[in-house]
């Protein structure tokens, strides 16, 4: 268990924190070639943290440059896997020696609360990091059952340089999920970190350099999506882009690979997710729990929140009033105490955007207000299937309940969302659980918990959730990995062998 500081060891940390501002390439700090640079803010305070590199073209044309040259000379990707291993472990030690100062900057830029830094992100990361380490030099190649007259080697290699376009609701560790696969497979990497959130991956990118992963390999290039996402998206000389982010733009990317080199792009994106609970459902104190955790952890600031609740008329009073007495627990406050479990909203734009859901004719249950700093309360409301609060994914700390009349009337509204990428089931009926499972659909279905999984098991979603590929365990090394075919003839007569 991590040990926590109080509010104001926590305060006195921010004060002496040396944040990173400019971007990372070719094994250094730069600014960016325009000299231009933005805010970044802590939507908390409303304070200017720091003045960061704007970057534009011209950085990511030198970065991918950069990226290229370290690929194709295998400082990097033609090392054994082995090595590589050594040195993103060496990586998660350094980040594990640094995890407080990390774990503070995370909650001054984002608005997290250090509560979740300290012992979900930080942690969570250092782990991933590891964990990819540890597989890489354990997977083997293939060889095909080909006849007797060939062996036929099936192969992976690194897919070569790769962009990473990341969101600002997990800056660390939706960097971890994307770089621990692609570092481990042998890729160069180019990270666009979200605008709002840039500190913790240039503070990362210095650390892998320290750890001994060579230059060029891991480059970080700030900016906003227009001037820095969308030309990594374009790039001729980009392999693939894996991206974290809202639907909207994940679209984006598919028209940037179309209209350029047909690079691979792998897309997560957002959630409507359901919680469906049955009326036999057990220990709806429990239950309520997780519905309540789902919906609020993090702000609601989650592809996969619990944003949905879905439950049977006959235990709805009954289990309203335990989510109720739950979400009164999720205290909302300064993110830096670590007595909070709500913190703010990431910038003063999303706040403005989740408050204007809560101007609506639904019934309020619990909470609807805002407070000066980006902060929403923990909210609940009844609303009406066909309203924008049941269907639109909000990204704060909302949670929508929606009434309905047996098991198949619960999976129809389930899946009645454009989304797909997470559900929870509740009920104490193994068949009816199962059954569930399979019809919600929905990359991960949660029964009787609300989760994601964790690293050994895949994430991504089916519809508008998702495209391409997995986060997470082995298949997320598919994202970063290409197959190829070495065909080899092993025959006598050497006539045959020709054609
Ligand atoms: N699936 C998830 O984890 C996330 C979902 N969202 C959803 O998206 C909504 C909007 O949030 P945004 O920050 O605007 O998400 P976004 O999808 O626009 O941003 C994600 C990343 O894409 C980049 N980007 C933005 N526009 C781009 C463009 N035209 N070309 C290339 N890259 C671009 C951003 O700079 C950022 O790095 C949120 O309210 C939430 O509903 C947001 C963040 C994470
Ligand atoms: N729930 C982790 C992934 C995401 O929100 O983007």
């Amino acid at each position: 268990m991590t040990d926590l500081l109080t509010r104001d060891e926590y305060k006195a940390l921010a004060t002496k924190l040396t944040l990173p501002v400019n971007a990372f390439i070719d094994g250094s700090y730069r600014p960016a070639q325009s000299g231009k640079t933005f805010s970044s803010v802590n939507p908390a305070t409303g304070e200017t943290l720091a003045d960061i590199a704007a970057c534009g073209s011209e950085d990511v044309d030198f970065a991918v440059i950069k990226a290229r040259e370290a690929f194709e000379d295998g400082r990097w990707s033609k090392l054994p896997p082995g090595d590589r291993k050594d040195v993103l472990i060496r990586f998660a030690k350094l980040i594990t020696r640094n995890r407080r100062e990390l774990a503070v900057m995370e909650s001054l830029d984002s608005g997290k609360t250090i509560f979740d830094c300290e012992t979900v992100d930080v942690p969570e990361t250092i782990h991933c990091l590891k964990w990819h380490a540890e597989a890489i030099d354990k997977i083997y190649d293939q060889v095909s059952p080909a006849s007797d007259d060939h062996i036929a080697m099936i192969v992976r290699e690194p897919v070569g340089v790769v962009g990473l376009v990341l969101p600002w609701n997990f800056p660390l560790l939706m960097l971890a999920w994307k770089i621990g696969p692609a570092l481990a497979a042998g890729c160069s990497v180019i990270v666009k970190p979200a605008e709002e959130t840039s500190l913790t991956a240039l503070r990362l990118a210095e650390l892998a350099m320290e750890a001994g992963i060579p230059r060029g390999v891991f480059n970080v290039v700030p900016g906003t999506g227009p001037e820095v996402g969308e030309p990594l998206g374009r790039h001729m000389d980009v392999d693939m882009v894996s991206f974290t982010g809202s639907t909207e733009t994940g679209r984006r990317f598919l028209h940037y690979a179309a209209d350029s080199n047909l690079k691979e792009v792998v897309l997560e994106m957002g959630g409507k997710n359901p919680s469906v609970v049955l009326r036999d459902a057990e220990n709806l104190d429990r239950v309520a729990a997780h519905v309540v955790n789902g919906a609020f952890w993090n702000m609601g600031e989650n592809c996969s929140a619990s944003s949905r609740l879905i439950v049977e008329e006959e235990i709805k009073d009954a289990l309203m009033e335990r989510i109720l007495a739950h979400a009164r627990e999720w205290t909302l406050g300064d993110p830096l105490d670590p007595e909070h479990r709500v913190g703010a909203l990431v910038s003063s734009a999303h706040f403005q955007k989740v408050c204007s859901y809560l101007e609506t004719d639904a019934d309020v249950l619990m909470g609807g207000k805002s407070h000066d700093g980006a902060y929403v309360e923990p909210t609940v409301l009844e609303v009406d299937a066909s309203s924008a609060l049941a269907r639109e994914e909000i990204f704060g700390p909302v949670l929508s309940v929606l009434t309905v009349r047996g098991f198949d009337e619960a999976i129809a509204m389930a899946n009645a969302t454009d989304y797909g990428l997470a559900a929870s089931i509740f009920t104490s009926n193994t068949k009816k659980a199962l059954r569930g499972a399979r019809a919600i659909r929905a990359g991960t279905v949660t029964v009787n918990c609300f989760g994601e999984g964790d690293i050994t098991t895949p994430f991504g979603g089916y519809k508008q959730s998702g495209f391409g590929g997995r986060d997470n365990s082995l298949s997320a090394h598919d994202q970063y990995t290409q197959l190829k075919t070495i065909w080899v003839d092993l025959s006598d007569d050497e006539d045959e062998a020709v054609g």
